[in-house]
This record gives C-alpha cells, sequence and structure tokens, in this order.
C-alpha cells in the first residue's frame, strides 16, 4: 500500500517552495501526495510579488474532500497566512488521526510575510499544541518565544521554548547558523542532533517545505520519528547539495536528485 500524506500550505508559482515543493518531495520518497491550498503566492527567484489567501470554507472543503474519503497517514502544514487559517487548520487536524507536522512558515527566504503578525498567537497556542512534530528555523523560533540563537549550544534553550507550547517534538533548524548545518530534534527527554556539512550553495529555496514535508513522509511510512527526521534530514540534504540556478536570484534544491542518475 503506498501511504498518503497531505499537505496543507500555500503555492509557489516558481516550484521551489510551498505546495510544490512538498508534492516533489512526497513523489521522491515513495508516497502518494495530496494538497489543501491555503494561499496562492505570484513568487519567483527574486521574491513574492504577491499574495492570495483562500477563504476558510475553501480550506476546510478540500481538507474534508481529503480526509473523508481517500484518508491520510499523516499531515504537513506550511504557509497558513491569517490568524483564522491557522485555528482552522488546527482544528480539521485536531480532529484527525494521524501525526501532523508543523512548519510555523513566517516570512520567505526573501523576507516577504508569509504569515500575518495578528496570526503569531494562534500559531503558539491552537496550532503548536497539535503537532507531533514542529519544525520553527531560527526566525521562527525568535517570533514565537522571544528566544534568540546565535550559536548551537543555544538550540537547546530555543527547542525547550518551542516545547512549552504543547508539540510532541520539536525539530530547531540551525541552517541559518554559520558551520555545519545542525538541527536540534527533542521531545524535552530525548535529544537527537543531526549534523550535516554545509552546502555552499546560494539555491536553497525550499530547504525548509522538503524537510518539514520529507519527514511527513518517512513517519506516513511508519517510522518512529527520530528515524523519520534522520532520513530526512539526508533527503534534505541531498537536495541542498543539488540545488540549481533559476531565474537571476535564490533558485530551488533539487527535490529530483536521487533520481538525476537514471534519467
Ligand atoms: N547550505 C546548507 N547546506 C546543508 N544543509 C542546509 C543548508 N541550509 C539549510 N540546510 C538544512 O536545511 C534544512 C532546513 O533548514 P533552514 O534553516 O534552511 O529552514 P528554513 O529557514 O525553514 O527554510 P526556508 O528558508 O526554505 O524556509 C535544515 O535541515 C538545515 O540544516
Ligand atoms: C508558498 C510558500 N510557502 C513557504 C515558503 C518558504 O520557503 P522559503 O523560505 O524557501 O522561501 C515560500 N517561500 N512560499
Amino acid at each position: 500500500m503506498i501511504p498518503n500524506v497531505l499537505t496543507v500550505a500555500g503555492s509557489d508559482s516558481g516550484g521551489g517552495a510551498g505546495i510544490q515543493a512538498d508534492l516533489k518531495t512526497m513523489l521522491a520518497l515513495g508516497v502518494h501526495g495530496m494538497s489543501v491550498i491555503t494561499a496562492v503566492t505570484a513568487q519567483n527567484s527574486l521574491g513574492v510579488q504577491g499574495a492570495w489567501e483562500l477563504p476558510v470554507e475553501a480550506v476546510r472543503a478540500q481538507y474534508r474532500s481529503v480526509v473523508d474519503d481517500i484518508g491520510v497517514q499523516a499531515v504537513k502544514t506550511g504557509m497558513l497566512a491569517s490568524a483564522e487559517l491557522v485555528e482552522t487548520v488546527a482544528e480539521l487536524i485536531a480532529g484527525t488521526d494521524a501525526p501532523a507536522v508543523v512548519d510555523p512558515v513566517g516570512v520567505s527566504k526573501h523576507g516577504d510575510p508569509l504569515l500575518a503578525a495578528s496570526a503569531l498567537d494562534s500559531v503558539r497556542t491552537k496550532l503548536l499544541p497539535v503537532a507531533t512534530v514542529a519544525t520553527p528555523n531560527l526566525d521562527e523560533v525568535a517570533q514565537l518565544t522571544g528566544v534568540r540563537v546565535e550559536s548551537e549550544g543555544e538550540l537547546r534553550r530555543a527547542a525547550e521554548a518551542v516545547l512549552a507550547y504543547g508539540p510532541r517534538w520539536v525539530l530547531i533548524k540551525g541552517g541559518h547558523l554559520p558551520g555545519d548545518a545542525v538541527d536540534l530534534l527533542t521531545d524535552g527527554s530525548e535529544e537527537h542532533w543531526l549534523r550535516a556539512p554545509r552546502h555552499d550553495n546560494r539555491h536553497t529555496h525550499g530547504t525548509g517545505c522538503t524537510l518539514a514535508s520529507a519527514i511527513a513522509a518517512q513517519l506516513a511510512r511508519g517510522r518512529a520519528v527520530p528515524e523519520a527526521v534522520a532520513a530526512a534530514k539526508e533527503y534534505v540534504t541531498g537536495a541542498v547539495a543539488a540545488g540549481f540556478a533559476l531565474g537571476e536570484g535564490i533558485g530551488p534544491v533539487d527535490h529530483g536528485w536521487r533520481f538525476r542518475g537514471d534519467a
């Protein structure tokens, strides 16, 4: 049986992040990808030129269509745009019997806002508590908890601050720190440090979406959280190494890097 994985996220017209990154990652990792689109962005390698969120009813209807008929073995969330959408999605996830990977997307790599400031409190109090794994980057940790991380030694404090909001596990992504690409996964009792060499490649659009979707795919395949995250980290590291130029700005990671030898 091929497991079903659902992404609840925004569309990136450039194909490097958002829904498009999620579905490509799911294909690459052998699961059936499905989508609930929360917002549409006009986006390319230079940034986000426009963003339009969908009505709550449209998001709710997409979710029900997928979950009630097809069923899901894991859910992943990305760009949720507004407090209303964050709360709706949190409620839908709470009623679904499947692990949820919550990527609390705040701003794009170019600094364009993808979540209203007024939604931060809903992320803290409604969305994080229903997460099996939350995957904030360091900017999102600072926005959500006030904790600023400037070195690897401070990742533990960031993890504790996020865990206080109730996710079962947190993966703090240290991708924006200098040196190795080090992430910390913990549930408050176990700690797993995930270390990969930093690839000196500017084409890293979509790393966060790709990692969160890869974790969801691995969970859907029945792996426990630490094994799922380790396998996902290996996949994203390869995708960053193979990231390629596109347009005039920051190109995407290569979701298909494992297939290239066979092409
Ligand atoms: N240059 C790099 N080389 C290797 N791994 C990287 C690099 N940059 C990021 N990573 C890894 O990619 C994953 C995503 O981390 P990152 O901190 O970039 O997330 P993010 O900021 O949410 O992504 P995005 O910017 O796409 O939203 C992490 O596992 C991180 O360690
Ligand atoms: C629709 C959407 N979702 C998420 C991201 C974050 O990805 P990145 O930080 O790599 O731009 C994005 N740019 N667009």
